[in-house]
C-alpha cells in the first residue's frame, strides 16, 4: 500500500457522500486500512449549481461528472465514486469505470401519504418527478396523472411531499436506503411494469486507465456480476444514444451464466412505447444489450427519438 492517502472524489450531496463513504469503508475492510489512508475530496459540478431546470434542458448527464473527471485527469484525485445511472455512456479518453460495488435494489420506490401505490392515486393526482423516464412510465399506466417538475436533493423532495405540494413522488429505492430513508418508502414498483433506469442501484468507480496501483486496490471490492449487468445496460443505452431527452429504461439480470435483458423506449407523454427482450450467455453481455438497443431503434422508426 502506498503511504499517500487514496483521494476519493465525489459530489457533495448527501447521497454522493454516502456512496463515497461506503466505497472507503469497503476498501478499509478489504485491505485492513484505517480512515487516514483515505481522503474524501468534495467537488462541486455544474449539475449541482443548476437547481431550477430539468436536467434534460441543461445538457444532461455529463453535467454531474465533468469537473470530477477533470480532477481525475489532473491527478488531484485517484478515484471518483458515482451512481452508475448518472454516468454518460462515453467517458473521456484515459478514464474508465474500473470497479462496481455489488448492486442494490434496482427498483423505483413510490412515496405518498395519500395512496399505497401508483394505481391507487385519485383521478388527476399530481406526482413530482423531473425524470423523463418516470414521467413517461407514469403516464403510460395512468394518463390522467399530472407529473410536475421536482428537483432538489432527496430531503427537499420529501419535505415538499410532506407539505402536500404533490400527492406522490418516485425515487430510487437504493438511494433512499443509502441515506437511511427506506422507512419513507410506501411501496416498491416491480420491474415487470416499471423498468428502472440503466445502472440504477449500482455504485461505480472511475479511475485512470493506466493507474495499476489503484486498479489493484479496487479489485478487492469489485463485483463482477454487477459489471456484467452494467456492460449490457450501457451497451444498450449507447446504441440508443440515450440523451436525457429520451425516456429509456433497461435492466439486465443474471441467473447463473444466463443474462436476461429487457429494454423500453417511450414517448414522454407515455402515448407510445416499444419494449424488447433478449437473453444469452453472460460473456455476450455487450452484444445482448446492443441487440436490444438495435431492435428498439428499428421498431421505433425514424423520428421517434427526435420527436421525443
Ligand atoms: N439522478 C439522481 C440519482 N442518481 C442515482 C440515484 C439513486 C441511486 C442509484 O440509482 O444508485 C438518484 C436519485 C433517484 O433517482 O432517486
Amino acid at each position: 500500500m502506498q503511504s499517500n492517502p487514496l483521494r476519493i472524489g465525489t459530489r457533495g450531496s448527501q447521497l454522493a457522500l454516502a456512496q463515497a463513504n461506503e466505497t472507503r469503508d469497503r476498501l478499509m475492510a478489504a485491505h485492513g486500512l484505517s480512515e487516514d489512508a483515505f481522503e474524501i475530496v468534495v467537488i462541486k459540478t455544474s449539475g449541482d449549481k443548476i437547481q431550477d431546470r430539468p436536467l434534460s434542458e441543461v445538457g444532461g448527464k455529463g453535467l454531474f461528472t465533468k469537473e470530477i473527471e477533470e480532477a481525475l485527469l489532473d491527478g488531484r484525485i485517484d478515484i471518483a465514486v458515482h451512481s452508475s445511472k448518472d454516468m454518460p455512456t462515453v467517458l473521456p479518453d484515459g478514464l474508465a469505470l474500473t470497479a462496481f460495488l455489488p448492486r442494490e435494489d434496482v427498483r423505483d420506490a413510490f412515496l405518498s401519504p395519500k395512496a399505497k401505490t401508483l394505481t391507487d392515486l385519485k383521478q388527476g393526482a399530481v406526482v413530482g418527478s423531473s425524470s423523463l423516464r418516470r414521467q413517461a412510465m407514469i403516464k403510460r399506466i395512468r394518463p390522467d396523472i399530472e407529473v410536475v417538475m421536482y428537483r432538489g436533493n432527496l430531503q427537499t423532495r420529501m419535505r415538499k411531499l410532506a407539505e402536500g405540494a404533490v400527492d406522490a413522488t418516485l425515487l430510487a429505492a437504493a438511494g433512499l436506503r443509502r441515506l437511511g430513508l427506506e422507512g419513507e418508502i410506501t411501496s416498491l414498483l416491480e420491474t415487470d411494469d416499471f423498468l428502472p433506469a440503466v445502472g440504477q442501484g449500482a455504485i461505480c468507480i472511475e479511475s485512470r486507465v493506466g493507474d495499476t496501483a489503484t486498479l489493484e486496490k479496487l479489485a478487492a471490492i469489485h463485483d463482477q456480476a454487477t459489471q456484467v449487468r452494467l456492460d449490457a445496460e450501457r451497451a444498450f443505452l449507447a446504441v440508443l444514444d440515450g440523451s436525457c431527452r429520451t425516456p429509456i429504461g433497461g435492466l439486465a439480470t443474471l441467473d447463473g451464466d444466463t443474462l436476461q435483458f429487457k429494454g423500453i423506449v417511450l414517448k414522454p407523454d407515455g402515448s407510445e412505447a416499444h419494449e424488447a427482450t433478449a437473453s444469452g450467455l453472460a460473456a455476450d453481455a455487450i452484444r445482448i444489450g446492443r441487440s436490444v438497443g438495435e431492435d428498439l431503434k428499428a421498431r421505433m422508426g425514424p423520428g421517434f427519438l427526435a420527436e421525443a
